[in-house]
């Protein structure tokens, strides 16, 4: 019997678009390994978004913060939209996806690619679904252009606009991050591939030459090489197969990871993790999301394609929970669904049959119930 003390507290918040369409099938799989598997976790609703601002005026209200600061785990759906436009920027501004990153200093976002056996041989996807692809890019989360001062819209004296930001890294945020990478090839192929642009900018100039020192220092076990971004973005729609860790700065892992969405047939099929430092007592506060964004151009019509987000809480399973075997059946509920043909829109075959989120939530639980029966048998 699990007591309070060691259960894991999840807080989900479905946010905007997209985000609680294809939460609501992750919460469904997460409510069946807390009754099936007696997974030890508390789950804690939460809103983010338009909704909450107009209730509160504040796109992340004084309960979600509350509810993500006593998480282990946030388990986060999508931001973004024409809504926005509704939320003065400065409220949006407090209450931000990149403020959330940074306040919980999530400086490691895992980013697996993997293309799944059922997708890769299926006729409208083969051209990219490359059978072997199985890579994780690693982009550094909480630096970078995207938090580096200063920044802003300037007016120049000739009255034309100059809008400025500073890309920025230190010795430490490129150490901590490459090590995430280096730990993790070395439970995967050994292979890291870094990128940068260290051929125009200093930022990556530090980064290579930090990589190579610390790779020198600890990680020599580990095959290591370097392409420059631009390189990077073609070898992955070239020949995906050939990476095993990437790892990079924040924009460019941001560009790169959606480029390489298309070697597993969807951006609707890539999950993540974003990892914070470990504490004193060996915890690491943790948010899964999937790397898509709020889709406004599909939102509300229930037909976008859950597996992101449910791949996440594998991640979380993985990570979070300790529970690898649990991560590995809902994993292989996910491939046993699209074995068996199940697929929404975005991965579907001409005239095949589309299935609603919900629908695609059903096929990964019925897979769940069918997988775990087996194991029960067996046992
Ligand atoms: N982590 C996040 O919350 C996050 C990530 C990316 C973008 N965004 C935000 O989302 C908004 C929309 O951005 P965008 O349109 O550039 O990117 P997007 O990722 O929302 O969508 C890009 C394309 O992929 C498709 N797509 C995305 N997820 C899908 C899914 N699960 N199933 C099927 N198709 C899917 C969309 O329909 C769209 O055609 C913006 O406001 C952006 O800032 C948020
Ligand atoms: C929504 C946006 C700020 C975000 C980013 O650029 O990091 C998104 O594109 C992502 O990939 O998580
Ligand atoms: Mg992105």
């Amino acid at each position: 019997m699990n007591t309070r003390s060691n259960m894991v507290k999840v807080a989900v918040v479905g946010g905007e678009g997209i985000g609680p369409e294809v939460t609501a099938q992750s919460q469904r799989i997460l409510n069946w390994f807390a009754a099936k598997r007696g997974v030890p976790m508390t789950l804690r609703e939460a809103q983010y978004g338009i909704i909450p601002y107009l209730a509160t005026g504040k796109v992340l209200p004084d309960d979600t913060v509350e509810a993500m600061e006593e998480a282990d785990a946030i388990v986060w759906g999508a931001t973004g939209g024409p809504e926005t436009k509704e939320v003065p920027a400065a409220a949006r501004k407090a209450g931000s996806l990149l403020g959330l990153r940074s306040k919980y200093d999530l400086y490691a976002n895992l980013r697996p690619i993997v293309a799944n056996p059922a997708l890769a041989d299926s006729a409208p996807l083969k051209a990219h679904v490359l059978k072997g692809v199985d890579f994780v890019i690693i982009r550094e989360l909480t630096s970078g252009i995207y938090f580096g001062e200063p920044r802003g819209i300037e007016m120049l004296a000739d009255g034309q606009r100059r809008g400025f930001n500073t890309e920025q890294y230190t010795t430490n945020q490129i150490r901590r991050v490459a090590r995430s990478a280096f730990e993790l090839a070395r439970t995967r192929r050994s292979k890291v591939c870094s990128v940068d642009k260290a051929n125009v900018l200093e930022t990556s100039v530090l980064w290579r030459e930090e990589v190579i020192a610390l790779h020198r220092e600890e990680f020599s076990d580990v095959d290591l090489t370097h392409l420059y971004v631009d390189n990077a973005a073609m070898q992955i729609v070239r020949e995906p197969a050939q990476f095993d860790v990437m790892v990079t700065g924040n924009i460019f892992g941001d560009i790169l990871s959606d480029c390489a969405a298309m070697a597993s047939g969807s951006l609707g099929m890539l999950p993540s993790a974003s990892l914070g430092p470990v504490d004193k007592f060996g915890r690491r506060k943790a948010l899964y999301e999937p790397v898509h964004g709020s889709a406004p151009d599909i939102a509300g019509k229930g037909i976008a394609n859950p597996l992101g987000s449910i791949l996440s809480i594998a991640m979380m399973l993985r990570m979070t929970l300790n529970r690898p075997e649990d991560a590995d059946l809902l994993e292989k509920a996910v491939d046993a669904a699209l074995a068996t043909g199940a697929r929404t829109a975005d991965i579907a075959e001409p005239g095949a049959k589309k299935l609603s989120t919900t629908e695609m939530g059903d096929a990964v639980l019925s897979a769940l119930e069918k997988i775990a029966a087996k194991e029960k048998e067996r046992a």
